[in-house]
């Protein structure tokens, strides 16, 4: 499991760390990084760096410093340095010392070729967007071209400037990376929000901070390990019942589709047995022969899980049917016209009474009906923190890095998102296989964790194929499931 931290633990971490250290010994780190990656750019283009044309854009602090200092690195090797310095004053004076001594030079033209863009504007202090200066300077900077008339590779230095490092918003202007080399840590304006997109590919360069990091991480990013790690296996001694039930609510007259999606994606997870309950039992009884149907929750039998809500309704029907689900003493995952309902007929806080644990699953919109009105905004992770510890569920926040957000304050990011879920009828997939897995046994926050991980690759695998349908996404569950070793039963 990766994980990032915001700009107050990782300042206390580098101040501890330098106390131990002789001065500049972190940039001079943290700047070889830099000069490595953009020397491999080159090469992977031209076979050599050597002759061809880097432009630094260097702004007034710490992180124009580390630009300076991979600039001094890259001339050594006979690449073409220039650096535009945004505030002579202010600039890095012994990092621009070490670039002339190297060879490199100082200039507000854009130079006639320019390889690479190394943006230096602003790192962790920077607040806000880039102020117009700032802006006129990057635009015309990726507007130039390389020795080979293709667009020049921008490598941001430790953050895209203009980014939030602590959330990810993008207030303003910001440069579009197309590589972020990264220092000690993530941050977590790299993986969520507009941030992640203007991130590129993020590289880590350690420069030896793990170990003074005191605080707890502010984001976690799970991996395939983790998730296979949690994936419930069947034992030897299992039978239907011990793998668990998952009870599905969901789907109405209108929306039959819904309940089809839904249990579609329960029966893709580690539960032995599938109860639908609802309007849409013929057509569950046709799709699907192996799931027990019955038209009420009341009547539908014992389960270790519900998912309730997909294509439900908002009427009488589908309220009585929430209170009901909500009323057993199970996880529950509610979804869509079921977090309708919680805005209107029902009360968020009633959440807080339940005695067993409930995941809210929200895309921006629904989110916006629990809270009053309001998106989450730009700062998605304290948003989504902020309903879990208002309702004491686990929410999932719907996005193309969802978001996944603790009552006690933990957050993860998933990381295999792609905007080919973004249609219709993929979150009823994903809310059934979050049920399975609830009911087989995980607890709420790696549920709705390994459910989001999943489903992510199942739309990946499922695009390769062409556009993506929901009923895409359910058939490469399972293949997905296997060929990763989440399901290991063989
Ligand atoms: N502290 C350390 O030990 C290390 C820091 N490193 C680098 O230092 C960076 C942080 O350096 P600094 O604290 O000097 O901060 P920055 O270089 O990120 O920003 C410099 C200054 O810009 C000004 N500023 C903020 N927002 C602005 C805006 N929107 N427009 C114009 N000016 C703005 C502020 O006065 C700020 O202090 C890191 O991101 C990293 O690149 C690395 O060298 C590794 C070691």
């Amino acid at each position: 499991m990766r994980a990032a931290w915001r700009v107050a633990s990782v300042r206390a971490a580098e101040e501890a760390l330098m106390a131990t250290l002789p001065p500049g010994t972190l940039m001079r780190r943290a700047a070889t990084g830099v000069a490595r990656r953009c020397g491999e750019l080159l090469a992977d283009r031209y076979g050599s760096g050597y002759g061809h044309s880097v432009l630094l854009l260097v702004g007034p602090g710490n992180n124009g410093g580390d630009a300076l200092f991979a600039g001094a690195a890259l001339a050594r090797r006979g690449v073409t340095v220039t650096a535009a310095l945004l505030n002579p004053a202010r600039t890095h004076a012994e990092g621009l010392a070490a670039l002339k001594s190297a060879g490199g030079r100082v200039s507000d033209a854009t130079p006639s070729t320019v390889d690479v863009v190394v943006d230096g504007i602003l790192g962790i202090g920077g607040r806000g967007g880039l102020r117009e200066d700032a802006a006129a300077l990057v635009a015309r900077a990726v507007r130039a071209c390389g020795a080979d008339g293709a667009r020049p590779a921008v490598v941001a230095v430790d953050l895209p400037s203009g980014v939030d490092p602590d959330t990810g918003a993008v207030p303003g202007e910001a440069v579009r990376a197309d590589v972020t080399v990264t220092f000690g840590v993530l941050k977590p304006g790299l993986l969520v929000g507009d941030g992640a997109v203007h991130s590129g590919l993020v590289e880590l360069v350690d420069i030896g901070l793990g170990p003074w990091l005191r605080d707890d991480p502010a984001l976690r990013v799970p991996d395939l390990d983790d998730v296979a790690e949690w994936w419930p296996q069947p034992g030897p001694g299992d039978d239907k019942y011990t793998r668990g039930v998952v009870g599905v609510a969901t789907g109405s007259a209108i929306y039959p589709g819904a309940a089809l999606l839904s249990t579609g994606g329960a029966l893709a997870g580690p539960a032995g047995m599938v109860r639908y309950a609802g309007a849409a039992v013929d057509a569950v009884r046709f799709h699907y022969p192996t799931v027990i149907p019955t038209p009420r929750v009341a009547d539908a039998g014992r389960v270790q899980a519900w998912t309730c809500g997909c294509g439900l309704g908002t009427d009488e029907r589908a309220a009585g049917e929430l209170r009901a689900v909500l009323a057993a003493e199970v996880p529950v995952c509610v979804d869509a016209d079921g977090l309708t309902l919680l805005a209107t007929d029902l009360s968020v806080d009633e959440l807080r009474e339940r005695r067993a644990p409930t995941v809210l699953t929200p895309h921006d919109r629904e989110f916006a009906r629990l809270n009053e009105g309001e998106e989450p905004g730009a700062d998605r992770v304290g948003s989504a923190l902020r309903l879990a510890a208002r309702t004491g569920a686990v929410v999932l926040l719907k996005g193309d890095r969802t978001i996944v957000a603790t009552p006690d304050g933990r957050a993860y990011v998933n990381p295999t998102g792609t905007p080919a879920l973004a249609t219709a009828g993929t979150g009823d997939v994903l809310a059934g296989l979050l049920g399975s897995l609830l009911a087989g046994g995980l607890p709420p926050e790696r549920a709705a964790v390994a459910a989001a991980y999943a489903h992510g690759l199942a739309g990946r695998y499922a695009a390769e194929a062409g556009p993506v349908t929901a009923s895409d996404v359910v058939g490469a569950l399972r293949p997905v499931l296997g060929r990763t070793g989440m399901w290991r039963t063989g």
